[in-house]
């Protein structure tokens, strides 16, 4: 064995020792900051993710998260994938085709937009010709009871099953009565109309077998789902996937109903709903499941409630800074008639007054989180093809 005098001995003991600390020093100070990231900001590391593919499901608070797209869009100056003319979605109830997006039209020379977040009915290799490859998709899904009863008031009168029932109690007690195949597509709302979003056949037998592959194509493909019922931890996630500042994801509830043309179901009526819309139904147990198990492995809980805590103080503030009383308008008090957001069926779909009292910018920022979806639709084709007829929107002719 090699015997080192006893200077250089205790020279090496000490380097190796040295060795040892520098060692577990950086061990701990590595944990140390990861400790230490949500007080720091949270974020994960690198620049924010701009290419983003959103599946906008129907009835599902998927209007509020549209106006966060496309806000983001425009104060990000980055592209969007709209419905091309006159249209104002993406070929829905048919399944989506890249020429449905103005300015793909062939042969043009096909190109890439950062943001897709119309209706439209998921097609992968159709929506691959838009999107970069790098793309994050998305989706949202809501209790098929809630998002069924919602769809029921808004298509009452387009929807074939919908308009012979009259009422839901009617439809949800016999709807084989009402629903045909024969009236193809338009009867799509009726019946697991978010498994039919997801390009899937809305009127398959749920067989384990076919379920099971159907979700785990959609866990391939979405690197999220949010869940409607839980949108405040859904925003908070999405916001740490995607890198996004706090105010990105702050939004006011679009689209919803006024309290008193919600329809209360009865416990029968809910357990018809679920059996009726049972794809749906499997679809929202899995993701509701999976969202929360996603969470728990991305922030934690402490993280996550104080996540939620900041994102819903901000919502209250900017409600006080933006909006007149600070809460959503009925139709008819809604001053501003392009503020006034797309009215259907016999729903009463609420919107906002902003206060009068605001400066230039403050008034912009506010005006774009109160904008519906068409008239945003319409303001962001304008600016994206100003050499092309704007859109029109009849129902503000009126
Ligand atoms: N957290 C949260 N925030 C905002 N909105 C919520 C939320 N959860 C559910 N909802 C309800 O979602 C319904 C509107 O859905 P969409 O915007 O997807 O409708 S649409 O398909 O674009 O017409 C509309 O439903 P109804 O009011 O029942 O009709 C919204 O109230």
């Amino acid at each position: 064995m090699l015997s080192l005098p006893g200077g250089t001995q205790r020279c090496f003991q000490a380097i190796l020792l040295l060795a040892l600390i520098v060692f577990l020093l950086a061990g701990f100070l590595h944990r140390d900051i990861r400790l230490f990231a949500p007080l720091l900001g949270g974020q994960a590391e690198g620049p924010p993710i701009i290419n983003v593919m959103f599946l906008k499901t129907h009835k599902t608070a998927s209007s509020t998260v549209l106006n966060i797209l496309f806000r983001f869009a425009e104060t990000h100056n980055l592209s969007v994938a709209l419905p091309a003319g006159s249209r104002f979605h993406l070929g829905y109830p048919w399944l989506f085709l890249a020429r449905y997006v103005e300015g793909l039209e062939p042969p043009g020379p096909q190109r890439h937009f950062n943001i897709m977040c119309n209706h439209l009915r998921f097609n992968l290799p159709e929506v691959q010709k838009v999107m970069p490859n790098d793309t994050f998709y998305f989706s949202i899904l809501r209790n098929p009871v809630f998002q069924l009863e919602s769809a029921f008031a808004y298509y009452r009168k387009d929807v074939p099953a919908f308009r012979a029932a009259g009422s839901l109690d009617a439809f949800l007690a016999a709807p084989r009565t009402y629903y045909h195949r024969g009236a193809g597509l338009r009867n799509a709302p009726a019946r697991n109309g978010m498994w039919f979003d997801l390009g899937f056949d809305n009127d398959a037998p749920a067989d384990e077998a076919y379920v099971r592959a159907r979700l785990a194509d959609v866990e391939r493909r979405f690197q999220l789902v949010l869940i409607a019922e839980h949108l405040d931890e859904s925003l908070v996630l999405l916001r740490h996937l995607l890198r996004w500042r706090l105010d990105d994801v702050v939004a006011f509830p679009l689209n919803s109903r006024s309290p008193r043309s919600v329809a209360g179901l009865s416990p029968e009526a809910r357990a018809r709903a679920r059996r009726w819309c049972a794809l749906d139904w499997r679809l929202y147990e899995h993701f509701n499941r999976t969202l929360w198990a996603r969470v728990r492995a991305e922030l934690g809980p402490r993280r996550l409630r104080s996540e939620v805590a900041r994102l819903r103080a901000r919502r209250r503030e900017l409600a006080a800074r933006c909006l007149q009383d600070g809460e959503a308008k009925s139709r008819s008090q809604i001053t501003d008639r392009r503020l006034r957001p797309y009215q259907s069926g016999v729903a009463d779909i609420m919107g906002y007054n902003l206060r009068r009292d605001l400066d230039n910018q403050t008034r912009q920022m506010c005006r774009r989180m109160v904008t519906p979806e068409l008239q945003y639709m319409a303001h962001l084709y304008a600016r994206q093809f100003p050499g092309k007829p704007p859109k029109n929107i009849p129902f503000l002719e009126d």
